[in-house]
C-alpha cells in the first residue's frame, strides 16, 4: 500500500519490456550509482520483495532505535550489535519506495520531491549490467579457526562455571572468496525462494558495506491488528531428512537454553508492568535445514496502558536479547567484548521496516544467517548459545550448519 502523500512515478515508455525484476535491477543501479543507500526486503510468507531507497547517507544516520507507533517515521532500521562510530545505528528512510507487488510506479515520499528529476531520469536509462555496490570501509574481521573457537566455548563454559555469566552468546566471522560472477540481486531472489518463512533482505549503505541474510527470529513485530510480537527463539539442532520438526526431541541443554532466553524476555514485560500478554511454546520450528525451540508472546495492544509506548520501550529492553548476547546481559556483553576477538558489526543486530507499509506496522528481525559482501571476499557469521554442558566441538558444527543457511548462495 502506498501512502498518500507519496508521488507515483509511472515507469517512462522505454521500460514498457522490463518484467519486475529487471525494473528493480535498474532502480538498484541508480541507488548505487548515485552513492544512495538502499534496502531490499522480503517478509516471511510474502510473495513480492519490496525496495526503499534513501535520499542520502546522512539522512540515514540516527542514534537511538527506531521508535515503534504510529506516529514514528517510515523508513527501514539497520541497527549493528553495537552502537559505535565503525557500526552506525542507521534508519533510511522511506524516501523512494518500489513494491514489486505493483511494478507500474516507483513512490517517492514528500521530503524527497526534488529527487524526482534524477529519478525520472534513472527510470529512462537501460539497465546497466553490473552494479557498483556499497562495500564497508572497515578491514575484514579476523575468523576463527576451529581450534581458536573451540577455544572461545571452553572459556565461556568456564565463564558459567565460575557463575560470571548463566548463558553467553559466542560466534565467529568465516571468509570466503567472492564467486566470479556473484550477483548479490540473484542471490536475494535465490534465498527468498529457498527459504519462504524466513525475512530475506539486502541492504547497501555506502561506508557501511553490503549486507544479505534469511532471518528466522522477530524482535519486534506491531501488526495492523494491534498486537505486539516477539519470540524466544534457541535451542539447534539438524532437520534430518524425511522427519517432521514436530518430532524433534530435545536434550535438557537446549531446553534449558531457550528457558532463558524466553524468561529475560518475561523480565522486559515485568520492567514495564505489564502483565497481560499471551505465550505460546516452547514448539519446533524450522529454519532452513535446522530446527530450533520457539515460544511466541503476543500483546493486546488494546488491552494495556501506554500502548503507543510498548513496541518502543520493548525494542530497547530486548536488544541484544539473550538468544544473541546472554544472561544477565551486561555480564554477557562484557564477556563478549573481552574474548570473542572480532567486531561483530551489524551481524546480531537488528533490521526492517517500520510504519512503511501503513502507519503502525513494523517488523524487526534478528539480522541472523547473514553475510558481509566485500570487494573479493565474502564474511558468514554465526553463534551458539552456550550452557555449562556445551560440547565445543558441536559448538563449532553448530556455527557451519548455521553459515551454510546463507551460504547455500555462494555454491
Ligand atoms: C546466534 C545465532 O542464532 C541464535 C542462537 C541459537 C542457538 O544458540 O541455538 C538459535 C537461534 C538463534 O536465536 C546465529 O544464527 O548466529
Amino acid at each position: 500500500m502506498v501512502r498518500p502523500d507519496y508521488r507515483l512515478l509511472p515507469w517512462p515508455a522505454s521500460a514498457t519490456g522490463l518484467d519486475a525484476p529487471a525494473r528493480l535491477r535498474h532502480l538498484v543501479a541508480g541507488a548505487l550509482r548515485t552513492g544512495r543507500p538502499l534496502a531490499l526486503w522480503r517478509e516471511p510468507g510474502a510473495a513480492q520483495p519490496q525496495l526503499l531507497v534513501a535520499r542520502s547517507l546522512e539522512a540515514t544516520y540516527t542514534g537511538l532505535p527506531p521508535a515503534l507507533d504510529d506516529h514514528a517515521p517510515a523508513g527501514f532500521a539497520f541497527f549493528p550489535f553495537r552502537d559505535s562510530d565503525h557500526n552506525p545505528a542507521l534508519f533510511l528512510p522511506a524516501d523512494v519506495r518500489y513494491d514489486l507487488a505493483q511494478p507500474e510506479a516507483v513512490a517517492v515520499a514528500p521530503a524527497a520531491r526534488t529527487l524526482v528529476p534524477n529519478l525520472t531520469a534513472w527510470l529512462a536509462l537501460p539497465t546497466p549490467a553490473g552494479l557498483a555496490w556499497h562495500y564497508g570501509t572497515q578491514p575484514a574481521p579476523p575468523t576463527a579457526t576451529e581450534a581458536e573457537y573451540t577455544a572461545l566455548v571452553r572459556r565461556g563454559v568456564a565463564a558459567i562455571e565460575a557463575r560470571e555469566v548463566v548463558k553467553v552468546v559466542s560466534s565467529r566471522a568465516a571468509c570466503r572468496p567472492l564467486p566470479s560472477g556473484f550477483d548479490p540481486l540473484a542471490a536475494f531472489a535465490d534465498l527468498s525462494e529457498k527459504y519462504p518463512r524466513a525475512f530475506v533482505s539486502l541492504v547497501s549503505v555506502p561506508g557501511v558495506g553490503t549486507w544479505l541474510g534469511a532471518s528466522p527470529e522477530v524482535l519486534a513485530e506491531v501488526t495492523a491488528d494491534g498486537q505486539f510480537h516477539t519470540m524466544a527463539l534457541a535451542g539447534t539442532q539438524p532437520l534430518v531428512p524425511g522427519t517432521r520438526p514436530q518430532d524433534a526431541i530435545w536434550r535438557q541443554k537446549e531446553i534449558e537454553e531457550q528457558a532463558l532466553v524466553a524468561r529475560y524476555i518475561v523480565s522486559c514485560f515485568k520492567q514495564l508492568r505489564l502483565r497481560e500478554y499471551h505465550e505460546t511454546g516452547p514448539r519446533t520450528v524450522a529454519a532452513g535445514q535446522l530446527l530450533h525451540l520457539r515460544t511466541d508472546f503476543e500483546v493486546d495492544l488494546q488491552n494495556v496502558p501506554n500502548a503507543a509506548a510498548l513496541g518502543t520501550d520493548m525494542l530497547r529492553l530486548l536488544h541484544p536479547t539473550s538468544a544473541v548476547g546472554g544472561m544477565p546481559k551486561t555480564a554477557a556483553l562484557d564477556f563478549l567484548r573481552r574474548h570473542e576477538g572480532y567486531d561483530r558489526a551489524y551481524y546480531s543486530g537488528f533490521l526492517g521496516p517500520v510504519n512503511v507499509e501503513a502507519p503502525g506496522i513494523a517488523r524487526l528481525f534478528v539480522n541472523l544467517r547473514c553475510l558481509q559482501v566485500r570487494a573479493t571476499e565474502v564474511i558468514l557469521y554465526a553463534g551458539t548459545g552456550l550452557t555449562v554442558d556445551s560440547d565445543p566441538a558441536r559448538e563449532w558444527q553448530e556455527t557451519e550448519m548455521k553459515m551454510q543457511t546463507v551460504g547455500a548462495v555462494l555454491n
